[in-house]
């Protein structure tokens, strides 16, 4: 199942750089959260902060409050935090020298499992979640590179799957694909919501509108507004909101 998200007074730096200065935000579990704003404006930045991928960075920092479930992300360790908090690339990124089998049971094998036919079952169950396996299911043993762009990240979706998280992070996963590809990725989106908690940072308008049960927009590392996606679009509270969605900025 997913679990919630509750951000407080969130912060983040790039060495003096401030990316986000005070974010206050509740993510609903099980809903799709949209993440939307300018170029530069802190959406990775943010998705970063919350598998704390961005304090690995040397010179950045982070100051506020995460919780997850009612718990402090800071009080887990990272490793064990991403296990519950699975993140997609911008660009695929599948493992270059593995396999699609090895591919999707890395993360799995990481954390200690080795049995073959367990990982078999977690391999198919990914797969098909991330509707990939009718495509691969007769060659599984081939690279993971000889995949399509498109397959190549439902591959990475299923990778991020197969470890059971309750939240999954997509930073812009559909905008190195095709129109087809783009819509098998925003299909499985709506399907997975039933199963995670997904926040997914896009530049694309229409997709967020198609897509996400409500809609954040950020600018200069400020949350200006967060609300249900057809208000965010249709009737927004905040000027500057209103001046990005109908494109007269950004
Ligand atoms: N590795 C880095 N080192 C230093 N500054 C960075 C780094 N990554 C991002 N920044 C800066 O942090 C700010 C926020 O960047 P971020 O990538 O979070 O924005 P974004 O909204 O995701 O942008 P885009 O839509 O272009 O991907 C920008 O000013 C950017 O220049």
């Amino acid at each position: 199942m997913g679990q919630s998200l509750s951000i407080r007074q969130l912060e983040a730096w790039y060495g003096t750089n401030q990316t986000l200065k005070g974010i206050n935000m509740e993510i609903a579990a099980n809903q799709v959260t949209a993440i939307i704003g300018p170029s530069g404006c802190g959406k990775s930045t943010f998705v970063r902060c919350i598998n704390r991928m961005h304090e690995t960075l040397p010179g950045s920092k982070v100051k506020g409050e995460i919780i997850l479930n009612g718990e402090s992300i800071y009080g887990q360790d990272p490793v064990s935090l991403r296990k519950t908090v699975g993140m997609v690339f911008q660009k695929p990124n599948p493992f270059p020298s593995m396999t699609i089998f090895e591919n999707v049971v890395a993360g799995v094998k990481l954390n200690g499992m080795r049995n073959r036919q367990n990982l078999q079952t977690i391999a198919e169950k990914s797969l098909r979640m991330a509707a990939l396996w009718d495509e691969v299911k007769d060659r599984l043993n081939y690279s993971g590179m000889s995949l399509s762009g498109g397959q190549q990240q439902r591959l990475c979706i299923a990778r991020a799957l197969a470890v059971e998280p309750s939240v999954l992070l997509m930073d812009e996963p559909a905008s190195a694909l095709d129109p087809i590809a783009t819509m098998r990725i925003e299909e499985l989106v709506g399907q997975l919501k039933s199963e995670y908690t997904i926040v997914i940072v896009t530049h694309n308008m229409q997709q967020a509108a198609r897509i996400a049960d409500t809609t954040a927009f950020f600018l200069n590392g400020e949350l200006v507004e967060h609300g249900p996606t057809s208000e965010i679009f249709t009737n927004p509270r905040d000027k500057r909101t209103e001046d990005y969605i109908t494109g007269r900025f950004g």
